[in-house]
Formats: structure tokens, sequence, C-alpha cells
């Protein structure tokens, strides 16, 4: 049994940990993290806690909390990670940031488009960037996790395996992705209110979407060459979810058996990532609450286009769930371990 530390327990994202962490067996929550909620029960914040979770909030004392824990997740706005983090606390618990302060390797890549400045570049190149199928042996040894952001995992997941094996022209890539609300978190903003969102639908970040350097980097390792490429994210009134579809040119003929063979190479045995039926393309619902990645795609021999789809809960396998899943490899658990819940529907 291990012990852990949530700070950022009272966001969407932390509440997500805490939720799946109450299911896993090898694991102890003993500090969940707060700003605004200090001393108050946690089971307050969160009613669908009452009678699970018997604690009240801490507060968000990083140095505290790494005495007393073998791992912290860090669910907290881009820059606290990288703001709190010393050598002393590296060396007492393992550290999942579930922001994006230690995904982007280049510190000034990360500093231009989050707007911010890092304040502990000298961690950035230690650190292992969490996509569990991709990185899967190199985050068993991480002592420092940069956990994908939500939108990077199901861009990426879904092209990589073409664009590993030179399938896809990456210069044509385009991505078009749509998420629910979720994604933007708990606190309150104009954008997300109510009457903003509902029946209605809108694309942001146009051509500047702080997600587009950390997918183009993984895509770019993944491909061999340096890779830029559009990522527009919409907004969808619903509360979780992710479809990104993405559209690339065919470098050369390929027909529908030896893409799914690609997939298959990749994925068949892969326990979280389902590539669906010829014909049968990914849907948010069937996911829903879980940690799956629904994938599938279509060729387009009018067009000598391919066109890929993937599918996430963005607070699962978008953010918690594939924290927990990293967690697990870091610590020789089961990978799926605390993970087996399955997709909720309606
Ligand atoms: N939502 C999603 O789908 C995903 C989110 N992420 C990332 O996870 C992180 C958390 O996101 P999310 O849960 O959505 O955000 P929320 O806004 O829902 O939660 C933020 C959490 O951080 C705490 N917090 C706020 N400001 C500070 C601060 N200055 N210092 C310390 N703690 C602070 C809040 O505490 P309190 O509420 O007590 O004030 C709250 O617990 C972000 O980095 C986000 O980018 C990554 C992938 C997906
Ligand atoms: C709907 C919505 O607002 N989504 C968030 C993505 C959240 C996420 O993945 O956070 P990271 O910045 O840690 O990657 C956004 O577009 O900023």
């Amino acid at each position: 049994m291990i012990k852990a530390g949530i700070i950022g327990a009272t966001g969407y994202a932390g509440a997500e940990l805490v939720r799946i962490l109450n299911g896993h067996k090898e694991v102890e929550i003993v500090w969940y993290g707060s700003r605004s909620y200090v001393d108050q029960n946690y089971a307050d914040v969160y009613r669908n806690m009452f009678q699970i979770v018997d604690a009240k909030c801490m507060d968000d004392n990083m140095e505290a909390l790494a005495d007393q824990v073998d791992v912290i997740f860090t669910a907290t706005p881009q820059g606290f990670c990288a703001s709190m983090m010393n050598d002393a606390i590296l060396s007492k618990a393992k550290i999942i940031d579930l922001s994006a302060d230690y995904r982007i390797k280049d510190v000034a890549v990360y500093e231009k488009w989050y707007g911010i400045k890092h304040e502990s570049p000298q961690y950035i190149e230690e650190a292992v960037y969490g996509l569990s199928e991709v990185n899967r042996e190199m985050i068993k040894h991480a002592r420092l996790l940069a956990n994908p952001g939500c939108y990077t995992t199901c861009s990426i997941l879904t092209a990589y395996p073409l664009a590993k094996e030179g399938v896809i022209d990456m210069s044509t890539l385009i991505i078009d992705a749509k998420s629910g609300t979720s994604g933007a978190g708990r606190g309150a903003k104009l954008p997300n209110l109510y009457c903003e969102v509902n029946e209605n639908i809108k694309a942001y970040g146009v051509a500047s979407h702080r997600h587009t350097p950390e997918i183009e980097e993984q895509l770019g390792i993944a491909a061999g060459e340096p890779v830029t490429l559009n990522f527009t994210p919409h907004l969808i009134p619903m509360n979780r979810g992710i479809l990104a579809t993405e559209y690339a040119t065919l470098k050369k003929q390929v027909t529908y058996e030896e893409v799914k063979a690609i997939y298959d190479q990749y994925y068949q045995k892969e326990t979280f990532v389902r590539v669906l039926e010829k014909g049968v393309f990914p849907e948010t619902k069937w996911v829903e609450g879980s940690n799956y990645v629904d994938i599938n795609f279509q060729i387009d021999p009018r067009t000598n286009r391919i066109i890929m789809m993937g599918a996430i809960d963005n607070l699962v396998k978008g953010a918690a769930g594939q924290a927990v899943q990293n967690m697990n490899l870091m610590f020789g658990f089961s990978e799926n371990e605390g993970l087996n819940m399955v997709p909720m529907f309606p």
C-alpha cells in the first residue's frame, strides 16, 4: 500500500483522481489539497463523496506533503508545480504533474505558448512524457512525470501509428477536436456559463491553442521529422468527452486492411485502446467515465486522404485515468489497477 497526496483535489481533474483512487487496492489518499476549501470537509465540496471520503481539505504545501507520501499528484493550474519543485521534494516522493509544466522540452516554446515564465526549467530534461502506451518503459523509471493534456492524448494516440510508420504526409495533418466543458476546469469563467455553452458550438484558440506545440513535438518524435500542423478545438455543450477528427494526405496507396494491420500492430495488446470495427466510428458516449480511447479511420480514395478519429473521456484518459495508469507503471502495480471502470451509458 502506498500513500498519495493530491494538490488541486478540489478541481475537476483532482476530483476524478479522488474518485478513481478510492477504488484502487494499493493506494491510500492522505492529503486532499486545496486553495479555497482548507479545513472544510472534502465531501462538502463534492457531495458525491459523502460517506466515502471522511477527510478535511488540506493546503497546497508540497514540501510538507512530500514528507508524508510516496506519490504527489499536482492537478493545479499551469506554473504551480514548476514553482514548487526542488531537489528535496523529488528525492522524497514521485511527482505526477497533470499540468503542462514539464511536457514541452524547449522551455522557450513553453513560455511562448503559455505566456508564463518557467520557474524550474532544470527539471524539464528529466521529466518523462506520460503517454502510457508510447513511453511505457521510460515511465516505469520516472520520478517526475509530465501527464499529457486531454486534447493531446486523444490527438496523438489517434495518429501515432500512421505517423510512426510513415503512412501519412505529416505536413498535411489537420486536427479538428471537440471537448465538453469539464475540460475547462471548475473555476467560474464567462465563456463557460450555461447560456454561453448550451445549444451552442464554438471554436476557440484558433491557430493559437497551447496544445498545438505539445502535439507537434510528440508526433514529430514519432515521425522522426519536425511537424507543424493546424489544431482547432471546439467547445460543445456536454460535460465530458473529446472527439478528435484528423485529416492527412496518404504518402502512398494503401488498403483498409494494410492500415488496420498497422493500428493492430500498435494497439491490439493495449488494454485501454480499442480500434473499432470497419465503418464504426468513435463516439464520446462509448468511452464516458472510462479510461478507454476508441479509434478508427476511413480512407477516402477520392481525395487520397485518410480521416482518423479518436474519442476519450477528457477527465479519465485525458487526465486522472492516465495519471493513475502512469502511477501504476511507476510503482510496479498492474497497469489497469483501479481503472477497470466500464463506460457509462447513456
Ligand atoms: N479538466 C481537464 O479535462 C484536464 C485538466 N488538465 C490539467 O489539470 C490541471 C487542473 O485542471 P482542472 O481540474 O480542470 O482545473 P480546476 O480549475 O477545476 O481546478 C484547479 C485546482 O487547483 C487549485 N488551485 C487553483 N489555483 C491554485 C494555485 N494558484 N495554487 C495551488 N492550487 C491552486 C484549485 O483549488 P480550489 O478549488 O480549492 O481553489 C483546484 O483544486 C490543470 O493544469 C489542467 O490544465 C489536464 C488534462 C485535462
Ligand atoms: C474545454 C477546455 O477548455 N479545455 C482545456 C484543455 C484542458 C487541458 O487539457 O489542460 P492542459 O492545459 O493541462 O493540457 C483548454 O482548451 O484549455
